[in-house]
């Protein structure tokens, strides 16, 4: 009897984890969705050794309506995919598909890295996708990458996207294609 119950709690414990993992996340690309960014982001901040800096790159992928609109929708699916593999690639801690053509990599950084992922256009260009509706004929993406580096106070969430969205709209603004890179280094502890 013992047994049977101890085998359902585990049936029910399998399932309940199944479906957790199933809810966080993304079908299309197996990333995980922003369902469990706040807490998983939250983890690595708390975790970071006083030497450590943080770095979060918010990543959007240009000119992508054209191209679901020439190639159409299923076709910009695979685009997606491929982009995805290639961030997954990017040797960060945290990878998520923020919605649609948006994703947030997350990373904790030595003091020898702070040039993380400026290295992102070439990897687009090196391996080209073809985008015959963009002014570059292929697939490129725009990011906002905050880099924090204020080791007593540690940065909010909310402020690091904030700051990466920001940096999003400059480089879009700035013809796309590129990153832009924002330092921030308070001096005030942030009130979340
Ligand atoms: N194929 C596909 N398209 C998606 C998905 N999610 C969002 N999109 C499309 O992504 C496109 C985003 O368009 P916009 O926000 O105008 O951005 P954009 O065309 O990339 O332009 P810029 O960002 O300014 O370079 C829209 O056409 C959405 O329908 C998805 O899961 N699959």
């Amino acid at each position: 009897m013992q047994y049977q119950l101890d085998s359902l709690l585990r049936k029910q414990y399998k399932a309940e984890l199944f479906e957790t993992e199933k809810a966080n996340t993304d079908q299309l690309t197996g990333m995980h969705n922003r369902h469990s960014f706040d807490r998983r982001c939250k983890a690595l901040i708390n975790k970071l050794a006083p030497s450590q800096y943080l770095g979060l790159a918010m990543i959007d992928v240009d000119y992508f309506k054209n191209y679901n609109d020439n190639y159409g929708h299923l076709e910009g699916n695979k685009v997606l995919v491929v982009v995805a593999n290639r961030l997954k690639h990017c040797d960060a801690d945290i990878v998520v598909r923020f919605g649609g053509e948006e994703f947030i990599l997350v990373k904790t950084l030595q003091a020898n890295e702070l040039d993380w992922l400026n290295d992102l256009p070439k990897r687009f260009a090196d391996d080209p996708i073809a985008h015959q509706y963009s002014p570059f004929n292929r697939i490129t993406v725009s990011a906002g990458i905050v880099i924090d580096q204020n080791t007593t106070y540690r940065p909010s969430i909310k402020s690091l996207l904030a700051t990466a969205d920001v940096g999003v709209y400059k480089a879009k603004n700035a013809g796309r294609n590129i990153s832009i890179t924002d330092f921030v280094d308070p001096k005030q502890p942030e009130i979340e």
